[in-house]
């Protein structure tokens, strides 16, 4: 039997961090929601008790590594599995972008393997697994669109974004979120972007203050070690996007539209600068 399940990519509507903690993570305020960019996952049983990995996309790791492998390997140690199984990773989100792409796999591998062994996990175990396996895995698990506080793995539901595009760039440099964080002067932020300001647009339906509300602190630093990420997000909002920002920790910068007319002159305007651009909707 085989299993499919999709893997949609995450933007960050809103990130602002509040200071570090003595584990080392931020705590956090993020507003996050998914669009219609995703990797698909093929389940299939296997008949020897092993985990195997296998994608199309050259340049991610397919042993322990992979966020997926990690997945199955939690599920089968703590609800005592003995199968094996086959995943396959069709992706399509591009890697280490501040799209959640591994966070999704390892999510949508939660998903499908409840359904390909017949667990009947409850939620909140595949929650539980989900923040061992890295800070955005449970909001991946959920999907919608949620604020995320503690470090990432404390989710509220909130209402969807109203229709619209986004426009979804990703320069060709890799970014460390480790290394942002790191970088990340906590007692020094500029300006904190409001989750409640956020949260009471998206409640609203009103596209021009969801605009107006978008920020991420993080922006502080990925751009100041690659200016190129500043560079794009000028263009988007020069294009005619309606608001734009950095994802997560970046690289990729999203602009938003309320109107498809607007879609292609900025699509086509990115493609100069950047190979990898996507034109998506929000998934509301
Ligand atoms: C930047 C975001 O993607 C925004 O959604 C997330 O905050 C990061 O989520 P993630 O990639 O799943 O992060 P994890 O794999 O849990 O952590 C990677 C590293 O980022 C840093 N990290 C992550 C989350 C957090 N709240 N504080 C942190 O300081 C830590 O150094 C950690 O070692
Ligand atoms: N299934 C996977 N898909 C992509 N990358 C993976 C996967 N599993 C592990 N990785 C590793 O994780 C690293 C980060 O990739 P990913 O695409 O998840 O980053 P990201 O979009 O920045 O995530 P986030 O927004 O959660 O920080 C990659 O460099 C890759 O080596």
């Amino acid at each position: 039997m085989k299993i499919y399940e999709k893997a949609p990519a995450k933007i960050n509507l809103m990130l602002d961090v509040l200071h570090k903690r003595p584990d080392g993570f931020h705590e956090v305020e993020m507003v996050m929601t998914m669009i219609d960019l995703a990797d698909r996952l093929e389940l299939e049983e296997q008949p020897r008790d092993t985990i195997m990995i296998t994608s199309q996309a050259g340049y991610i790791p397919l042993d322990e590594k992979n966020l997926a492998f990690q997945a199955a390997r939690l599920v089968k140690e703590r609800y005592g599995v003995r199968k094996g199984v086959h995943i396959h990773l069709d992706k399509n989100i591009p890697v280490a972008a501040g799209l959640a792409g591994g966070s999704s796999d390892a999510a949508a591998a939660l998903r499908g393997l409840n359904r390909l062994w017949g667990l009947n996990m409850p939620l909140e175990d595949m929650l539980a697994f989900g923040a061992e396996l890295g800070s955005d895995v449970p909001f991946c698990v959920t999907g919608g669109t949620a604020l995320a506080t503690g470090r990432g793995e404390i989710l509220t539901p909130v209402s969807p974004p109203p229709q619209g595009w986004a426009i979804v760039a990703k320069p060709p440099i890799n970014v460390s979120t480790a290394e942002v964080y790191g970088k990340l002067k906590a007692d020094q932020i500029k300006f904190h972007p409001s989750a409640k300001e956020m949260t009471a647009a998206l409640a609203k339906g009103s596209f021009t203050e969801m605009c107006e509300q978008l920020g991420n602190v993080l922006e502080e630093v990925t751009p100041k070690l690659h200016p190129e990420v500043q560079q794009l997000k000028e263009a988007m909002l020069r294009l005619g996007a309606d608001g734009a920002l950095m994802s997560g920790s970046g690289p990729t910068v999203f602009g938003l539209v309320s109107k498809e007319s607007k879609v292609a002159r900025i699509y086509n305007g990115l493609r100069g600068f950047c190979k990898e651009v996507y034109a998506v909707r929000l998934l509301t």
